[in-house]
């Protein structure tokens, strides 16, 4: 499986320009089409689902064409050129939602006794409700054939002849539905009106508001009548606005506004703002609920955290925001009590069951989290745990659990490029405005020095300080106070990974018992280097490791601190000494110890350390090409702790 690993934060400030609205790019290509005349569309967003609508009118005949950034289509003047196409919509609801209905109308009076338009997705997208929508369109004449399980794409689309004047549509399942029928509708009322009316409450009213104002930038006014009747006067065209500019996504505005709340901030998105015709934007709101500070231009919002540094918990009814809500369940880790999301039920029916995968990933993270069928609950834990994260092939999922790594812990997330939906760009673009908590690097052979100029450089810096070679040789310590054979790669790994280990004011205690001293032994020495190739031991103590990672910023040093730990580490050292500089080290420091200790066996011993650290397969030790070399042969310890600092000190808040 492929994950990304994100590092502790300690902060997030930053501007960022938004990508294109998904919802607005999906709607204008398929407005852009259906008009009559060319429209130029500019800042579109490009992802998967975008691609999924573009793919589609081209294969019904629309001719678009690249311009620089933008995109020029040229309308059909209200009816598809071509009918017979199998079009793939993966896993984009919108399209096959708004696609549907606009094809149904081309496909009335259709000559064509052979034309036939097939649409399937996904897996998942065959699990996803049409049944409403198709009811709907059944009651205008249309003939649609499911060619799976019915209700469900896959479908196939006949010709059929389009003629009643009102329909009825359900509003509490998916309000794409009323906006595919809504778009289609000026094609189906050439003569007479066509009156819509909603069943059952109409959930996320603002993603209809978006089509109606898009439809009228394209010159058709639908009359609304509340929000459960909908009446399309007759003769009415789309015609192209000759240009049109998509705003940023407010949707993806959601985790930079978070980010500014939970991290600090300022975080200023740009292409959003107090102008923007997206319901989305209304969860600055939210946040502000929560205690942040909202500022709001015409274009742009910006997030900090309250100056009372804590954010409060709360219990909002979230239907009108059901995408940022995923974000606000996140935010609700930051809170300081329990929250409660309401009203989210149509969470159940988008990429994946979203409450349901809310609620298993929020937990791994350690909060307590009730599900409802509409709504969840989620409590803070007093600390946030490292988790490995699922996504769900849902791109919203991936991007809502970055937002944890601003309450300390790393995150795994699953499977990424699952933000390709929306946002390709997403990772990098919240790295721009994060601040990891610094790592120092440290790595080299045993005696170079890594110890005793980690230690202060760690001081200096007021950073923590990790020994990660302490732990291989407290795994060694206690098997061979076990009996535990040093090549019993299952045994040591259960050792390793339920560790009773803990560093504190300079004393390395195993089971409460002060070991400091005694982990330094020969026998420690050598056991640790034998342990420490083995691959499940390894395992195990890689989030012990990454777990140091905390406060002002860390100093590990080892092995493979730079290569395997922290391979984002601000300062990557390889700290190097000859063979006989560092074995007259390591006999001065045994025989200042009290500790027996003869120069040739310590030459030995190095030798075959330095050979087994190096040549064995997980995680050799070697200087990658991103670490300076420091050899500490014919310097001080002083000079060696300089040459760190001056490459250390920018990473110093
Ligand atoms: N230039 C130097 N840099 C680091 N250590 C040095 C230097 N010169 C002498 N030493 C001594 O060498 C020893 C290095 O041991 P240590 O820090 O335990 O190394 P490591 O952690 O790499 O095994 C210490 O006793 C340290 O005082
Ligand atoms: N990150 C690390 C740190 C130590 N080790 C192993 O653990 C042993 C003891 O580490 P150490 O850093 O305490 O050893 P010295 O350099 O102090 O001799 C080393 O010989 C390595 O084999 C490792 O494999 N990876």
């Amino acid at each position: 499986m492929e994950f990304i690993d994100l590092p502790p934060l300690q902060k997030a400030a930053g501007s960022v320009r938004l990508p294109g609205s998904k919802s607005i790019s999906n709607r204008v290509l398929l407005l852009a089409a259906l008009a009559e005349g060319e429209t130029l569309v500019e800042d579109l967003l490009d992802s998967d689902d975008t691609r999924v609508m573009r793919g589609a009118i081209v294969a019904l005949g629309v001719k678009t064409m690249e311009e620089g950034k933008a995109l020029r289509v040229f309308g059909c003047g209200g009816r598809f050129p071509k009918l017979k196409a199998d079009i793939f919509v993966g896993n984009s609801g919108l399209s096959i939602r708004t696609l549907v209905p606009a094809i149904v109308t081309s496909l009335s009076g259709c000559a064509d006794v052979d034309a036939e338009v097939r649409l399937s997705g996904v897996p998942r997208m065959h699990e996803r409700p049409i049944g409403d929508l198709v009811d709907g369109l059944k009651q205008l004449g249309a003939c649609v054939e499911w060619l799976g399980q019915e209700g469900y794409p896959p479908l196939a689309l006949k010709p059929a002849l389009l003629g009643a004047e009102r329909v009825s549509v359900r509003g509490n399942v998916s309000s794409q539905f009323l906006t595919g029928l809504l778009q289609a509708a000026p094609l189906v009322a050439r003569d007479k009106p066509l009156t819509i009316d909603v069943e059952g409450e109409l959930i996320s009213r603002p993603y209809v508001e978006i089509t109606l104002n898009l439809m009228e930038r394209f010159g058709v006014i639908v009359q609304r009548e509340g929000w459960n009747r909908f009446v399309v006067p007759a003769a009415q065209r789309y015609v192209s606005p000759g240009r049109i500019a998509v705003e940023g996504d407010a949707s993806t505005a959601s985790y930079f506004l978070a980010a500014g709340a939970l991290g600090g901030g300022p975080v200023r998105v740009v292409g959003a703002g107090r102008k923007s015709i997206q319901g989305d934007v209304k969860f600055a709101d939210a946040l502000a609920t929560m205690g942040a500070e909202i500022t709001w231009g015409d274009d742009w919002i910006e997030a900090r955290a309250p100056t009372s540094g804590k954010l409060k918990a709360f219990d909002l009814d979230l239907n009108h925001i059901p995408d940022a809500a995923m974000t606000l369940a996140v935010a609700a880790l930051f809170a300081d009590g329990p929250s409660t999301l309401r009203n989210i039920g149509s969470w159940r029916v988008k990429e994946t069951d979203r409450i349901a995968a809310m609620a298993t990933e929020l937990r791994k993270l350690g909060a307590t989290v009730e599900e409802f069928p509409e709504s969840i609950t989620v409590t803070p834990p007093a600390g946030l745990n490292p988790a490995v994260i699922d996504t769900y092939e849902d791109h919203r999922v991936a991007m809502c659990f970055s937002l944890a790594t601003l309450g300390g812990p790393y995150v795994r997330i699953n499977d990424p490029r699952c933000v390709n939906k929306t946002f390709p760009e997403y990772f990098t673009t919240f790295a721009g405005i994060a601040t990891p908590v610094p790592v120092v690097a440290i790595d080299g052979p045993s005696a170079s020095g890594k110890g005793t100029v980690g230690a202060l450089v760690a001081r200096i810096l007021g950073f923590e300080h990790l020994d990660s070679g302490a732990l291989y040789r407290i795994v060694a310590l206690a098997a061979l106070r076990k009996g535990v054979a040093l090549d019993d790669e299952t045994s040591l790994a259960s050792i390793a990974a339920a560790l009773p280990a803990r560093f504190e004011d300079g004393l390395v205690l195993l089971d409460g018992d002060d070991v400091t001293e005694a982990i330094r032994s020969e026998a420690c020495s050598v056991g640790a280097s034998r342990v420490a190739v083995l691959p499940a031991v390894r395992d195990a103590l890689f989030w012990r490791q990454r777990s140091y990672r905390t406060g002002s910023g860390l100093v590990a040093e080892g092995r493979d601190m730079g290569s395997v730990i922290f391979p984002d580490a601000g300062v990557k050292i390889f700290l190097t000494a000859s063979v006989e500089a560092r074995a007259e080290r390591r006999y001065k420091q045994l025989i200042d110890k009290g500790m027996a200790a003869k120069m040739d066996d310590l030459l030995k011993d190095l030798y075959e350390r330095d050979a087994r650290d190096s040549q064995r397969a997980v995680a050799p030790l070697k200087r990658g090409d991103d670490a300076v070399l420091l050899d500490t042969s014919g310097i001080t310890v002083q000079q060696a702790v300089d040459f760190v600092i001056e490459r250390a000190s920018s990473l110093r808040n």
